[in-house]
C-alpha cells in the first residue's frame, strides 16, 4: 500500500544528488516527468516520501502522524551552532513540547490580535517615510539599478524596527543585512552540518549574524517596551525554558529570516510582474488604488487604507496578481516525518500507507504547477487567474474554481499555516499600492530568471542577486511633494 517507487537514473544516489543540486525545483521535474501524485523514493539503503498531488498534500499538512519537530530538533544544534548544553536541552524529553509549544502557541498568539496591528502599524510607518523620500521629481526619474537590493533593503528597514523595536541590530547595519542573505542561501549546508571549508560564506554570515544578535539579547533589549511580542515573547519562553542569553540569540538567528526570506522575494516578483506587464494592466489597477484613498490633506499628506478585508474587496484584480505571483513562485517543500504508520487518502478514494520513521515531503510548489489543476497556461503569467473561475460554477477540471482552491496552498495548512501572512500581506500591498499611486515605474531590463528553489524557503528567489533587473522611478504629475500614510 506504499506508494510506487520511482527509481533515479543513477541508483541509491540519484535522487539525493538531483535534491542537493536542483532542490525543491527537483520535485517539479520528476512529478512532470512521471505524471505521479505521490511516490516513494529510494535513497541509499531507506526511502523517502514525495506527495505532489494538492489533495494528498492537503491531507498531509493536516495529518497529526506527520510531524515537523524531529526534524526541527535535529536540525537546530547544528545549524544555530548551539552550545552542549542548549543541544542537550533540546534533545532531552522537554525538548519536543517546548518545540510545538512554540510553533503552536508562542508564535501564533505574538502574531495575532493587538499584537499585530502594532506590528503592522510600526512596519507600515516605516515604509511611509521611506517611500515619502523616494523620487521626488516628476521630470528626473531616480534610477534603482538593483530592484532586489532596493526592495531587500526597504522591507529589512520596516520589518526590523517593527519586530526588534528601538535597538533593531539590522538598523544601519548593511554587513548584518548582507550577512542574512548569505546565510539564506547557505542554510541548508550548515543544518547538514558539512565541513566549514565546504560552506565558508555560510559559516562567515553565521558569525555577523551572532555577533548582532547576541548583544541584543545578553543586554535584554527584548523586553525593552518597544520591541514586539513576537521576539519578546519567544526570547522568555526560551530563557524560562533554561536557555542561557548566547543560545538565546543563536536559536533566534531564525526570526529574522521566518519575517523577510520570502516576503522580499514575493513582492520583488510581484512588482516585477506588474509593471513588465503592458501598460493597461497598471492602468486598471492605479483605477482600483485610487479606491483606497481615504484622505487628501491640504499639507500634502495622502492616506491609504491597508485593512486586507478592504483590500480584498476593493482590488480584486490587484489581489489576483498577488496570487498569480504566489502561483509562479511558491515552491514550498513541507517536510515532516512520519512518527506513526499513516495513511492519506486521495480524491479518488486510493489510500497510500507511508511507513513510521520515513521522511515525507509534502510539495505544495508542485500542485502550483500542475497543468491537471491550472490548464494549459500553467507556465503564464496571467494576471486575471484569480478573478474567476473559466468554468461554469461547480464545474470541476482544469481553471475550474475547485480545482485551483485545492491546489493553491502558498501558506501552508493545517497546524503550520504561515502565521506571518497577515503581516507580509500588508507590507506588500502597502509598498505595491504606494508605487502604482505615485509613480511611474519603468523596468530597465527583461524579468530575471529563477535562482535555485531553495528547500529551506517557501519562494523562489531572482538569479544572481537580482543582478540586470533595475527600475526607473518618478513621481506621477501631480504626487510630486506627496507624503505617504497608511490606516489600518
Ligand atoms: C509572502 C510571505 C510568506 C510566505 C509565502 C510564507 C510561507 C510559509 C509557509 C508555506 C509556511 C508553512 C511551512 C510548513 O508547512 O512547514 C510558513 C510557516 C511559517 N511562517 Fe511564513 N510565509 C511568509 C511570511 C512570513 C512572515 C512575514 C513571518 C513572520 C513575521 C512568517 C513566519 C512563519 C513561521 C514562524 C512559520 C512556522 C509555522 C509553523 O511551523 O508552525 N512567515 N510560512
Amino acid at each position: 500500500r506504499e506508494p510506487p517507487v520511482v527509481k533515479s537514473r543513477v541508483p541509491f544516489l540519484g535522487h539525493i544528488i538531483g535534491m542537493f543540486q536542483q532542490q525543491a525545483g527537483y520535485h517539479i521535474t520528476l512529478q512532470r516527468a512521471t505524471r505521479k501524485p505521490i511516490a516513494t523514493l529510494p535513497m541509499l539503503s531507506g526511502k523517502m516520501y514525495a506527495v505532489w498531488d494538492p489533495y494528498l498534500i492537503t491531507a498531509g499538512l493536516r495529518s497529526k502522524s506527520l510531524s515537523s519537530t524531529p526534524h526541527i530538533l535535529e536540525a537546530t544544534p547544528a545549524a544555530c551552532q548551539l552550545s552542549p548544553h542548549a543541544a542537550n536541552l533540546l534533545r532531552s524529553p522537554e525538548g519536543p513540547p517546548l518545540v510545538e509549544h512554540m510553533m503552536q502557541q508562542v508564535i501564533p498568539a505574538s502574531l495575532k490580535g493587538p499584537s499585530i496591528q502594532r506590528l503592522n502599524q510600526t512596519a507600515l510607518t516605516a515604509l511611509a517615510a521611506d517611500l515619502t523620500a523616494l523620487a521626488p521629481s516628476s521630470t528626473t526619474p531616480a534610477p534603482i539599478p538593483n530592484a532586489w537590493l532596493w526592495l531587500r533593503h526597504l522591507l529589512t528597514t520596516a520589518t526590523g524596527q517593527a519586530i526588534y523595536g528601538a535597538h533593531d541590530p539590522f538598523a544601519a547595519n548593511p554587513p548584518v543585512e548582507d550577512a542574512l542573505w548569505d546565510l539564506e542561501k547557505n542554510l541548508l549546508k550548515l543544518t547538514l552540518n558539512l565541513p566549514r571549508f565546504l560552506a565558508p560564506l555560510g559559516h562567515s554570515a553565521r558569525k555577523v549574524l551572532f555577533d548582532a544578535l547576541t548583544p541584543y539579547y545578553s543586554s535584554r533589549k527584548d523586553t525593552d517596551a518597544s520591541t514586539s511580542a513576537f521576539v519578546r515573547d519567544r526570547a522568555t519562553t526560551l530563557r524560562g525554558a533554561g536557555f542561557p542569553d548566547g543560545d538565546v540569540a543563536r536559536l533566534e538567528m531564525m526570526l529574522p529570516f521566518a519575517a523577510l526570506a520570502n516576503t522580499v522575494p514575493s513582492l520583488f516578483w510581484l512588482l516585477a510582474y506588474v509593471f513588465s506587464s503592458p501598460a493597461e494592466l497598471v492602468e486598471r489597477l492605479r483605477k482600483e488604488v485610487e479606491g483606497l484613498v481615504t484622505k487628501r490633506d491640504g499639507e500634502g499628506e495622502v492616506t491609504l487604507v491597508m485593512t486586507g478585508s478592504v483590500i480584498e474587496e476593493r482590488c480584486p484584480l490587484l489581489m489576483s496578481c498577488y496570487r498569480e505571483m504566489q502561483r509562479k513562485t511558491v515552491h514550498q517543500v513541507s517536510t515532516r516525518t512520519a512518527v506513526e504508520d499513516t495513511v492519506l487518502k486521495s480524491r479518488d478514494g486510493r489510500e497510500y500507507l507511508l511507513k513510521k520513521g520515513n521522511v515525507v515531503q509534502l510539495v505544495i510548489g508542485a500542485g502550483h504547477n500542475m497543468e491537471e489543476y491550472w490548464g494549459e497556461d500553467v507556465d503564464e503569467f496571467k494576471p486575471e487567474r484569480f478573478l474567476g473561475s473559466r468554468k461554469a460554477d461547480g464545474e470541476d477540471g482544469p481553471g475550474s474554481s475547485k480545482a485551483m482552491r485545492a491546489a493553491f496552498q502558498p501558506f501552508g495548512g493545517g497546524l503550520h499555516l504561515c502565521p506571518g501572512r497577515n503581516f507580509a500581506l500588508a507590507e506588500m500591498m502597502a509598498v505595491m499600492a504606494t508605487l502604482l499611486l505615485g509613480y511611474e515605474v519603468e523596468p530597465t531590463n527583461e524579468l530575471p530568471a529563477f535562482s535555485t528553489r531553495s528547500v529551506i524557503d517557501a519562494v523562489t528567489k531572482p538569479a544572481k542577486h537580482g543582478e540586470g533587473f533595475g527600475v526607473s522611478i518618478r513621481r506621477r504629475e501631480g504626487w510630486e511633494g506627496v507624503r505617504w500614510a497608511y490606516e489600518l
